[in-house]
């Protein structure tokens, strides 16, 4: 059976994950088709999800209006993967650190938004992460991203539903002293674009090497522990 898989799609790099997303499965022996995600109903038949960057308070709106909120969380709740990058990890955290952002809560963590300031606006960095298939660096490339200010901040304080199990958040890299990749059950988080660079570990990380995370057994398998 090919994967599904989606990426929510209101807002940034909609093509490039998706490509990530085909090379990290194909590279494993999945077939995948990926969808996108800008209305309700879609996320339930989808085995992987990834939530790109672009501007959190806009996502937040518009998949709390679609729809696509509680899905998302549901997809989540069934220990399905979601990698959600930049914008993605801010509306995907418990915290934001922002009014004007909805968080999901899936994350039990506080971010800061702009955490690498205006001189840096976009630079690139060569991240030691945890879990990755090898230990080469991974050319992490950050655009006005956000960073991880808090780890573990246990559920939400605003009565969404949510909140991501017994699981503790671990941090899987830092760039300059601040946590800029996270996990916590199913769901990875990266301050960085991973759609950004022809190098797909990230996304094989959270979709295919996270063993808290569900996805469909290829049949014949050998195991997807297989580093690509
Ligand atoms: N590249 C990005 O996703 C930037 C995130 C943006 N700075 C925000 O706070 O929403």
């Amino acid at each position: 059976m090919p994967l599904t898989a989606g990426v929510v799609a209101v807002q940034g790099d909609v093509e490039e994950h998706a490509d990530a997303i085909e090379r990290a499965a194909r590279a494993r022996g999945h077939e995948v088709t990926v969808r996108e995600i800008r209305e309700s109903g879609i996320v339930p038949d989808c085995d992987l999800l990834a939530m790109p960057g672009g501007e959190s308070t806009t996502i937040s709106r518009l998949v709390h209006s679609e729809g696509i909120a509680a899905e998302i969380r549901d997809h989540v709740a069934a220990g399905k993967p979601l990698l959600a990058t930049c914008a993605g990890l801010i509306v995907a955290s418990s915290d934001p650190n922002d009014d004007r952002v909805d968080e999901l809560g899936l994350l039990d963590v506080a971010v800061e938004r702009n955490a690498f300031g205006r001189q840096k606006d976009s630079f690139e960095a060569p991240l030691e992460v945890e879990g990755l298939a090898d230990d080469e660096p991974y050319p992490a490339v950050f655009i006005r991203a956000p960073a991880v200010a808090d780890v573990d901040i246990g559920a939400d304080d605003n009565g969404d539903e949510g909140g991501n199990g017994d699981a503790n958040a671990e941090v899987l890299a830092t760039w300059d002293g601040r946590p800029v990749a996270v996990r916590q059950g199913s769901v990875v988080g990266t301050a960085f674009h991973p759609e950004l660079t022809p190098d797909s570990r990230i996304h094989g990380l959270a979709f295919f090497e996270n063993e808290a995370a569900s996805v469909p057994a290829l049949e014949n398998e050998k195991p997807a522990t297989d580093p690509a």
